[in-house]
């Protein structure tokens, strides 16, 4: 199996690195001139190549078994039947090997024979017939091996995405403002899901080798105890090459972490639709192009030195092996001029030689590729049991969400952000009362969103708490609590889905008459969302995603009604809209504060918006500064008070009052 050495680069860099070039140095000084990018931060994920650079041949033994020991629990996982089968073909595979060899012995030794070449011939019939069944079986034990893990990587793959996402889906949403926890998940995600194959696979091939290496070995001991040491040395230089190489090129990877990243970051200007009309409008496409070219051209040069650097290295190994074979021969030789071991015997050697090196450098290639897939497994591995950690567990015992409530109150809660340096909340207390229309007003950064979190059951305060009638939340299930809640969140998903999905949001419910359901197309109509929807090529069936054939895009304000649809749709006691009409044209914000209000009739509804004139007939207004509740009241009260409210309002209602001639 040389052909795998191709994939071990030799010696790679001149020299060592200075200690002041950082990893992902970027496109060297001597590139094409021109304006260049700033320098680029290295990404998290690459992290992992310091440490492989520094990888010796002590911490590889030391942490292997651990890793072929959650390689083989997760492949048994993921198909307890492939994985037998794998290993117990590889073993009869490797017993069969062992079996040819020490056959092939029988053939030389007839064939070696004195006397008439036919008698010698025959005499030779029935361990050649031996050597071809034990080479058929051999090979029908890999064929079946090769299929049972061919069958294994897909089922391994899926089993460790659907964990990720299961876990990624369920943490609590204050982990994903944790930066240190989303590097993680990015790292996990983007290259410990793909390792995790890669793990299954090399230690398949580790036990492959491992099992050839031993049939090999097994068979040279049984014809000469003196020979097993020989294989070994023939093995040296090759083992001692594909691991230093191999360590070269994690240093070359190093090398080129600054340049891949910007070459993706232009790639992705240059490509994606989302940047097409800046690219075009402010004429990038030169500059990004110059770019793009002087990366690459940097990326060809050290990867051209690569090449020539393998070859050199490819060469010094083959040399040095070339060595230590001529010198298993010398010895060979020798022993058989000292009649120590017969002719027949010495040819099923060379042979034994041939097929364990062959079984090392197998074995030495997957030892290397499951320790380097191994570090992002292990990442991966790691961010799993920190985010079974962030799922929040149900509180035992589970009290029930009061349904319909009577009053929410929020009691002096405290929250900060992870490792936010100020509290975004310090103190709140608010009430909503069933039926009531509450308005949440201040400046930017004031605290409202994350109020409407916090009442939404989205965060958990770290002090005072959520209470529906006098359950506070921590007491309740989560999900259940969601049940009853619909958010238009300000920053609400455009989902790459149908339109009924859209404001369904997996909730189909069945047509009625071959039409749509009577609660979609009330939603859709509360929110004008039905207009948008007419306009649309298969209407509720249009395909919300331009990036796929057929789909269709909509305005920033088109989008924003079918979020309110869909708020509406979901029919809950309490309704939270976050700036829900932001996007909006007069007319349809006007409408859309109407019907808000009609939707109230018996719900409560949470509103944030900067638009003051919407929330004058608000039942209550509260006015945030700084994480803090500074006024309260409704409209009258809070004019009459001549506080941020009435500055805020009056500021507002003056910018129309202006006359048009200025
Ligand atoms: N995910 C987050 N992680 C860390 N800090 C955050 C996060 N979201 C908001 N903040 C901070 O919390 C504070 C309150 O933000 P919030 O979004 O609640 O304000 P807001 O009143 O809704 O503002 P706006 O009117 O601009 O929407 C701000 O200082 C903001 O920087």
């Amino acid at each position: 199996m040389r052909v795998r050495w191709f994939r071990w680069p030799g010696r790679l860099l001149r020299g060592r690195r200075s200690p002041d070039e950082s990893p992902g140095t970027s496109p060297g000084k001597d590139a094409s001139s021109g304006p260049a990018l700033p320098e680029l931060k290295e990404l998290k994920w690459y992290a992992r190549t310091g440490e492989l650079a520094e990888t010796g041949l002590r911490t590889m033994a030391r942490r292997l078994p651990v890793l072929v020991g959650q390689a083989l629990r997760l492949a048994w996982r993921a198909g307890p039947l492939d994985t037998a089968v794998t290993i117990a073909c590889n073993l009869a595979a490797g017993f069969f090997t062992a079996f040819g060899l020490l056959a092939t012995t029988g053939v030389l030794t007839a064939l070696l024979a004195a006397g008439p070449t036919p008698q010698r011939v025959r005499a030779a019939l029935p361990s050649l017939a031996l050597v071809g069944l034990a080479v058929m079986l051999r090979a029908g034990f890999q064929a079946l091996a090769g299929w049972s893990q061919a069958r294994l990587q897909p089922k391994v793959t899926r089993i460790v995405e659907m964990r990720l996402y299961e876990l990624t889906s369920a943490v609590e949403l204050a982990a994903l403002d944790d930066a240190d926890f989303l590097d993680e998940l990015q790292r996990a995600d983007s290259r410990g899901t793909a390792a995790a194959s890669g793990v299954v696979e090399s230690t398949v091939d580790l036990l492959t080798g491992a099992v050839g290496l031993l049939a090999a070995a097994s068979a040279l001991g049984v014809l000469h105890p003196l020979l097993l040491p020989l294989l070994l040395l023939t093995a040296v230089p090759e083992g001692w090459a594909s691991v230093r190489s191999a360590r070269m090129r994690y240093l070359t990877v190093l090398r080129l972490v600054g340049a891949a990243r910007r070459k993706w970051i232009l790639s992705d200007l240059m490509v994606d639709r989302r940047h097409a009309p800046e690219v075009r409008s402010f004429t990038m496409r030169e500059f990004l192009l110059r770019e793009y070219d002087r990366v690459a051209a940097y990326q060809r040069d050290t990867e051209l030195e690569l090449a020539r650097r393998q070859m050199l290295a490819r060469v010094l190994g083959d040399a040095l092996e070339g060595l230590a074979v001529a010198g298993v021969y010398v010895v060979l030789g020798v022993l058989l001029w000292q009649g120590m071991v017969p002719l027949a015997v010495a040819g099923a050697a060379v042979l034994a030689i041939r097929t364990g090196q062959g079984a090392l450098g197998n074995l030495v290639y997957a030892v290397n590729h499951c320790y380097e897939e191994g570090l992002y497994f292990s990442d991966y591995i790691t961010f799993c049991e920190k985010a079974e950690r962030r799922i929040p567990a149900p509180p035992r015992p589970v009290r029930a969400v009061p349904v319909p409530f009577q009053k929410i109150t929020v009691e002096n809660v405290v929250f900060t952000y992870p490792k936010a340096e100020r509290p975004s909340l310090c103190g709140v207390s608010i009430e909503l009362r069933r039926g009531e229309v509450v308005a949440l007003v201040g400046e930017n950064g004031s605290g409202k969103s994350t109020l409407a979190k916090l009442v939404a059951g989205l965060y958990t305060p770290d002090e005072g708490r959520v209470c529906w009638d006098g359950v506070p939340l921590q007491e309740t299930d989560p999900e259940q609590v969601r049940e009853h809640i619909a958010v238009i969140a300000q920053d609400y998903t455009h989902w790459p889905m149908t339109a009924r999905q859209n404001i369904a949001m997996g909730r189909l419910p069945d047509r009625v008459d071959g039409g749509e359901h009577p609660a979609l197309l009330a939603a859709a109509r509360a929110a004008g969302a039905d207009e948008v929807i007419d306009g649309l090529e298969d209407g509720y069936d249009t395909l919300l995603d331009r990036r796929f054939k057929g789909g269709a895009e909509l305005s920033g304000g088109q989008w924003q009604r079918l979020a309110v649809a869909r708020g509406f749709f979901r029919d809950a006691p309490l309704l939270i809209c976050d700036e829900p009409t932001a996007a909006m044209d007069a007319r349809a914000e006007h409408a859309l504060f109407e019907r808000i209000r009609a939707h109230a009739d018996g719900r409560t509804v949470l509103l944030i918006t900067h638009r003051l004139a919407s929330v004058r007939h608000a039942d209550r207004i509260y006015v945030l500064e700084h994480g803090r509740v500074i006024e309260e009241g409704d409209h009258e009260s809070l004019m009459a008070l001549g506080g941020l409210y009435a500055d805020l309002y009056a500021l507002q209602a003056s910018a129309y009052r202006v006359s048009p001639t200025g």
